[in-house]
């Protein structure tokens, strides 16, 4: 969806204004390019992600945003034609070396994807599961006690904490969708990527899980893939507008909705394609 100028005068109204300053990233990306085979999907991305950010990813379709999000936790390894190139770090270290446990790099950097994917167990055992297999809780207490906080700080324990048997699967979409953030949680993750977290769910369910990002911020670094410019603008600090595999623009959110440098952020921000 696409913002129209009277409409980003008013999302940006609201936005607190964000103070630069030179910090250490969680995670950086270094001259990061990416192909398909033949397809160059993404061509030589910088980016840092922050600790206490939520960054925004915006573009139009096809541009690079979900290959770029999917290579900070390798889930694009498991896509035979992909190829990775340039230097990706997680606190410094380089998370394509060929000793990280990929697993364990997951457990860190957790992912939500679009379309709500809870596994076909119980609601406690989808939050159980990671845990359990990264060895978190000594007994069964303990692990009732991680998944619990886990539902909690998802926002969904009062509205599931009577029925943990029941399946996951049985939830509605955005109780789903917070099922899986609350899984993502559960194994103490340091980055969580979300890719159109809210692209299946209502406008109700939409303002659940951004009011819960909003709250998660600050514990968590966020990397958001989103279409919407106004979802971008309310929970964003940092934006970054991808275009044909560019980063072609990012910066403060406030900035890039208000006086972007490139032509082309501006030309997408107004509506002028994509
Ligand atoms: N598994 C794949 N195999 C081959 N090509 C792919 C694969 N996934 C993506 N691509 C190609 O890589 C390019 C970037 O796609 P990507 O899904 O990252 O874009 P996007 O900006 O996230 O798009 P959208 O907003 O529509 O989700 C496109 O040309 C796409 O066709």
């Amino acid at each position: 969806m696409s913002a129209m100028p009277d409409q980003l005068s008013r999302m940006t109204e609201a936005m607190p204004e964000v103070t630069q300053t030179t910090r250490t990233p969680k995670m950086a990306a270094r001259d990061v390019h990416v192909y398909y085979g033949e397809t160059h999907a993404v061509k030589g991305v910088n980016l840092d992600l922050h600790q206490d950010e939520v960054t925004a990813l915006i573009g139009p379709s096809g541009c690079g945003k979900s290959t770029f999000l999917r290579c900070l936790n390798r889930m694009n390894d498991t896509v035979a034609t992909c190829r990775v190139e340039g230097s990706i770090t997680l606190d410094g270290k380089d998370i394509y070396d060929n000793k990280i446990d990929v697993v364990q790099l997951r457990a860190r950097v957790g992912m939500v994807f679009q379309k709500p994917n809870p596994f076909p167990k119980s609601i406690y055992e989808n939050v159980a599961y990671g845990p359990r297999i990264h060895g978190l809780a000594e007994t069964r207490l303990d692990l009732d006690e991680i998944v619990a906080t886990s539902l909690e700080k998802a926002g969904l324990w009062n509205e599931v904490k009577d029925r943990l048997d029941t399946p996951g699967t049985a939830l509605s979409g955005g109780q789903q969708q917070r099922l899986c953030i609350a899984r993502a949680i559960a194994v103490n993750p340091e980055v969580i990527l979300m890719d159109e977290p809210c692209s299946a769910l209502d406008p109700i369910a939409t303002a659940r899980v951004e009011a819960l990002i909003e709250e998660l911020k600050g514990r968590y670094a966020i990397a958001i893939v989103t279409h919407s410019m106004q979802q971008a603008a309310r929970i964003s600090q940092k934006t970054a507008f991808f275009h044909l595999g560019n980063l072609v623009e990012m910066g403060e959110t406030t900035q890039i909705f208000t006086t972007p440098r490139e032509e082309r952020t501006r030309d997408y921000i107004t509506g002028r394609f994509g």
